[in-house]
């Protein structure tokens, strides 16, 4: 058997060797993934958000912890670890994971996906990470579907890998992807429509109203409940993704975690040119409070995230309005 790489022409020195090591663990966890043991959805325990771990969670977190024990990371944050966990003394890096995104999807055989942060390593564990997201040296997302990619930004554009089965290696498909700007597409979870606060309301109104409403044109619509599925999607084609803050319990910011979800993912979609914002304002530039905290998120084309932070300027009297009355938003 060969030991799966990735090629690494395009790679800075530095991040090489944790590079081949994600590479390595992606690999695998995609033969665990395709064999799909029936129990891999298996519910063995809760995380400290209190989300429930299936058998999936938590071995992807020991196998990428253990890939990553020589890559050179001083810490290592996961979504299923309290803290963060202590690797190499001398490590230049603070490694921040969600091992399995999407953990909903594995019995119905969707794409699922990990997602990973990289800040520079201090001294201390917590202040490595709770930091604002425009201090990411790297990061990117490795998603499980008919095709295995790795998608990764270092601050200068974002490349796409694609794993060929047949060398088991991460061949570079994409050395500079740009996010198209001109696909009529959005993704919310509408089933929470009643809770959103109303400028998403709005915006979603008028996406649906289609040719006859203020934005004059058709628009699609995707849910698969899975990121880095979504975000995958939105970098190929373009489109936009909503997941608000909403009035359950619990919502009021959002589902997403902001330091192993919202942050990577906002980073290399702006890498490619698209826009990562909370609903008004950059995903980039919040500060990271806490290990395990949440975000509201909109991501995508960079003109259809403007056009929500535009909603949550307009007047109140204007977002209650029908479509037909809210003029300001005819394309
Ligand atoms: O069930 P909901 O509320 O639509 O949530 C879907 C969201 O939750 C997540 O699955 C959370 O990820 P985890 O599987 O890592 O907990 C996102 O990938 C996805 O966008
Ligand atoms: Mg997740
Ligand atoms: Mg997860």
């Amino acid at each position: 058997m060969t030991t799966p790489s990735i090629d690494t022409t395009h790679i800075p020195l530095q991040f090489r060797p944790l590079m081949l090591a994600l590479a390595r663990g992606g690999a695998t966890l995609t033969g665990v993934i395709r064999r799909g043991d029936g129990s891999l959805s298996a519910e063995v325990g809760t995380n400290s958000d209190g989300d429930g771990q299936k058998r999936l969670d938590v071995q992807a977190d020991a196998l990428f912890r253990d890939v990553l024990r020589d890559a050179g990371l001083r810490w290592y944050a996961s979504e299923e670890q309290d803290a963060p966990i202590a690797m190499q003394p001398d490590g230049a890096f603070a490694l921040a994971i969600d091992p399995l995104d999407g953990s909903s999807n594995i019995d119905t055989n969707v794409s699922v996906g990990t997602i990973f942060a990289v800040y520079p390593a201090t001294d201390q564990a917590d202040a490595s990470f709770l930091r604002p997201a425009r201090d990411l040296i790297a990061g990117g997302y490795i998603i499980y579907g008919p095709r295995c990619c790795l998608v990764v930004s270092f601050g200068d554009g974002t490349q796409i890998y694609t794993l060929n089965p047949d060398t088991d290696c991460f061949d570079l498909t994409d050395p500079r992807a740009t996010l198209p700007d001109c696909f009529f597409e959005f993704a919310i979870n509408a089933s929470n429509y009643r809770h959103w606060p109303r400028p998403i309301r709005a915006y979603i109104d008028d996406c649906l109203s289609g040719i006859d409403g203020p934005r004059a044109r058709n628009f699609n619509m995707r849910w698969i409940a899975s990121l880095v599925a979504e975000a995958h999607r939105i970098l190929m084609r373009g489109g936009i993704f909503l997941y608000p803050a909403d009035a359950r319990k619990g919502y009021e910011k959002g589902r997403l975690r902001m330091l192993y979800e919202c942050a990577p993912i906002a980073f290399v979609i702006e890498q490619a040119g698209g826009r990562a914002t909370d609903g008004a304002l950059p995903i980039l530039d919040a500060l990271i409070t806490d290990l395990h905290g949440r975000t509201p998120m909109v991501f995508g084309s960079a003109e259809k995230v403007d056009r929500v932070a535009a909603y949550h300027d307009l007047p109140d009297a204007e977002v209650s309005a029908l479509f037909g009355h809210r003029g300001l938003f005819r394309a």
